[in-house]
């Protein structure tokens, strides 16, 4: 195993690599601090200092605890909120007993928790932790050390104020841009796994079942065909926008294909999502779009069913689609129930709705 390789990997699935962007800083993080920390336990050892050895042990301890589990659990230990108590307390009593040997760990300490934990939180804890090493600063250095070392570590806190800051916005705009469909708006492919598995726990822990709507315009080449490709785009941004009036907060709305829509309902029973359908149906049916334009839609719904997997599931939603659009269009086709020799079915993607 390459201990230098993060959780995620940035080569194979740019995706992936910006949704794990946090846990990869975190893990690097962790690694590196281990790698430099870990030999200061015996050089504090040596020099009888007991209990900043104990405080830098706890460290590398949490760092390893932290790395195993993003590697083996894909998980946070304590939520990676020990390394930064452990850093700026060690930093504050290195300080104290080494002077400036110790005062050097406050600049990368300080750094890294503007990497570590939410913004205001970090600002709260570093203005702290300045206070802090202005106080031991006074008391163990000569006056001008004291000014020099409580504007340079202010300075040092606020570059990675805004550093991180700046790459918090980045990293948000970069997840909008990987989750969602930039002409829709709507969710995009890349967590549909993530979401259905989580309506599937939602059923086999608590009882609480949802149900999924497929939805795919008629005839929608026709469209492209007699109107153009731009009022296609038009017309597919108007669709979304007429079902997310429709829909309710917790409900998502993805697009899956071209013309190709799927609504994840949480906790709604097959027969609620059914007449659900039927009212984006005849909301897209009644008002024809960019004034002139005249559209049906076709539709299916499938409840989750106990021991399926999502794939399972979606493949019951696809099936009934294809039903609805054989037996003629604009009309809402429920799913059959699973047999029990397709619930254990690979989670792979299904196939697009036939044409
Ligand atoms: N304007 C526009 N058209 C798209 C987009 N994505 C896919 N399409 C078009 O959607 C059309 C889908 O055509 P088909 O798969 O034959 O489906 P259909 O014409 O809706 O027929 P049925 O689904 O069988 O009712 C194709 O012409 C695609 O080019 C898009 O983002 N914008």
């Amino acid at each position: 195993m390459n201990v230098f390789a993060s959780p995620n990997s940035l080569a194979t699935n740019p995706t992936l690599a910006v949704l794990g962007f946090k846990k990869q800083l975190v893990y690097h993080l962790h690694f590196w601090a281990f790698i430099a920390v870990a030999p200061l336990v015996m050089v504090q050892w040596r020099q009888d200092h007991f209990l900043l050895s104990s405080i830098l042990i706890l460290f590398c301890l949490n760092a390893l605890m932290v790395i195993a589990f993003l590697r083996f659990r894909n998980a946070y230990f304590f939520k990676g909120r020990l390394f930064p108590l452990l850093a700026v307390v060690s930093a504050a009593y290195s300080t104290s007993i080494n002077g400036h040997a110790g005062l050097y760990w406050a600049y990368p300490a300080a750094t890294a928790l503007f990497f570590l934990l939410p913004l205001r939180e970090a600002i709260v804890s570093n203005t702290i932790f300045v206070t802090v090493m202005a106080v031991v600063s006074f008391m163990k250095f000569p006056e001008a050390d004291f000014w020099r070392i409580t504007f340079s570590l202010g300075l040092t806190c606020l570059f990675a104020m805004i550093f991180a800051w700046l790459v918090g916005k980045l990293q948000q705009e970069l997840t909008r841009l990987a989750t969602t469909d930039p002409l829709t708006g709507c969710l995009n492919r890349s967590q549909l796994a993530d979401i259905l598995n989580s309506q599937i726990q939602m059923r086999e822990r608590y009882e609480r079942v949802s149900s999924l709507v497929l939805l795919d315009l008629d005839f929608f080449k026709t469209i492209n065909d007699q109107w153009g490709h731009l009022a296609g785009d038009r017309v597919l941004r108007e669709m979304a926008l007429r079902m997310r009036k429709r829909l309710r907060e917790s409900d998502q709305l993805f697009r899956i294909g071209g013309e190709e829509f799927m609504i994840v309902l949480p906790e709604t029973r097959q027969k609620d999502a059914d007449s659900l359908a039927q009212q984006l149906l005849t909301s897209i049916s009644s008002r024809p779009f960019l004034e002139d334009i005249k559209i049906t839609a076709s539709a299916s719904v499938a409840e989750v069913c106990q021991g399926e997997t999502w794939s399972v599931w979606l493949n019951r939603a696809d099936q009934a689609l294809y039903e609805a659009k054989s037996r003629g269009r604009n009309q809402v086709v429920n799913a059959v129930r699973p047999s029990p020799e397709h619930l254990e079915e690979s989670d792979e993607l299904p196939n697009q709705v036939p044409d």
